[in-house]
């Protein structure tokens, strides 16, 4: 088990990371490795590998403190979490840890998806392939310019992916226009060989957003509470 504690400033902005987790398979742990020696940390002092990515940290949700949820009380505010991060059984649902290469803007996340994600017997549920890809996007153009939201999703599912695999979900910035941002994304196996889902998304961030997320820590992003 490899624990990370990174302390942001101010003293508050704090994340914690606890991956890899023990029900990560082969391939996924590979793939880390291989991702996570190209990062920024792994590389220093070492020689140059030519692409640099930055390992993201493992969100549970978006805002440190529960400020949203108008309908809920206070004490479930609390309980909010990230959809994909609200299963705690190790490797029951979606396992997943993203790296953005920010020369190439671009975002790669090595997903493992668990027993609970079914839809079609043995294979992944289209709905749970979906939020996989919403949320690389969606992270992908939020780390691009400032906290956004989904206004368009188009997922076209070329092969079923087998229940318990490992692939690689790649998203790369096509357009800016203004707050609007043009995501595209695609599914493949690890080797790149089979295309299973293909996906384009708009997204739009807004003065809203960004005062709502006012306490988004200095490198643009979310907050982390492991609790
Ligand atoms: C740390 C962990 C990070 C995890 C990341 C997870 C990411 C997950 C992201 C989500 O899932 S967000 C939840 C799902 N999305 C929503 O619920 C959004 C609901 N829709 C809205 O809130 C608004 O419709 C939206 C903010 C998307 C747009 O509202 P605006 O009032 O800003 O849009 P407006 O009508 O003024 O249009 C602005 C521009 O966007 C364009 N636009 C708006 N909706 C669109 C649409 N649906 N498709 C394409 N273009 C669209 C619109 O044509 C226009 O283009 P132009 O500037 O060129 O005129």
């Amino acid at each position: 088990l490899h624990w990370s504690t990174k302390l942001l400033s101010p003293a508050s902005l704090i994340y914690i990371t606890f991956l890899p987790n023990s029900s990560w398979g082969k391939e996924m742990m590979e793939l880390y490795n291989h991702y996570n020696r190209l990062s920024k940390e792994a590389t220093e002092g070492q020689e140059d590998h030519g692409e640099e990515w930055t390992r993201l940290p493992s969100y549970n949700r978006t805002l440190k403190y529960a400020t949203g949820g108008a309908y809920l009380s206070k004490i479930i505010q609390s309980k909010a979490r990230l959809f994909t991060r609200n299963i705690r059984d190790p490797g029951a649902a979606f396992e997943y840890v993203l790296f953005f290469r920010q020369d190439k803007l671009k975002c790669v996340c090595i997903f493992q998806a668990g027993h609970l994600l079914e839809g079609p017997p043995g294979h992944v549920h289209g709905g749970a392939i979906a939020t996989m890809i919403d949320t690389v996007t969606g992270t992908h153009a939020s780390l691009l310019s400032a906290p956004v939201m989904t206004a368009n999703l188009n997922v076209n599912y070329r092969s079923p992916i087998p229940l318990g695999s490992t692939v690689l979900i790649e998203s790369i910035l096509d357009k800016e226009d203004g707050r609007k941002m043009y995501i595209s994304c695609r599914v493949t196996s690890t080797d790149g060989s089979k295309l299973h889902t293909e996906a384009t998304g708009n997204f739009k961030s807004g003065k809203l957003f960004i005062i709502k997320h006012y306490m988004c820590i200095n490198c643009k992003f979310y907050l982390n509470n492991f609790t």
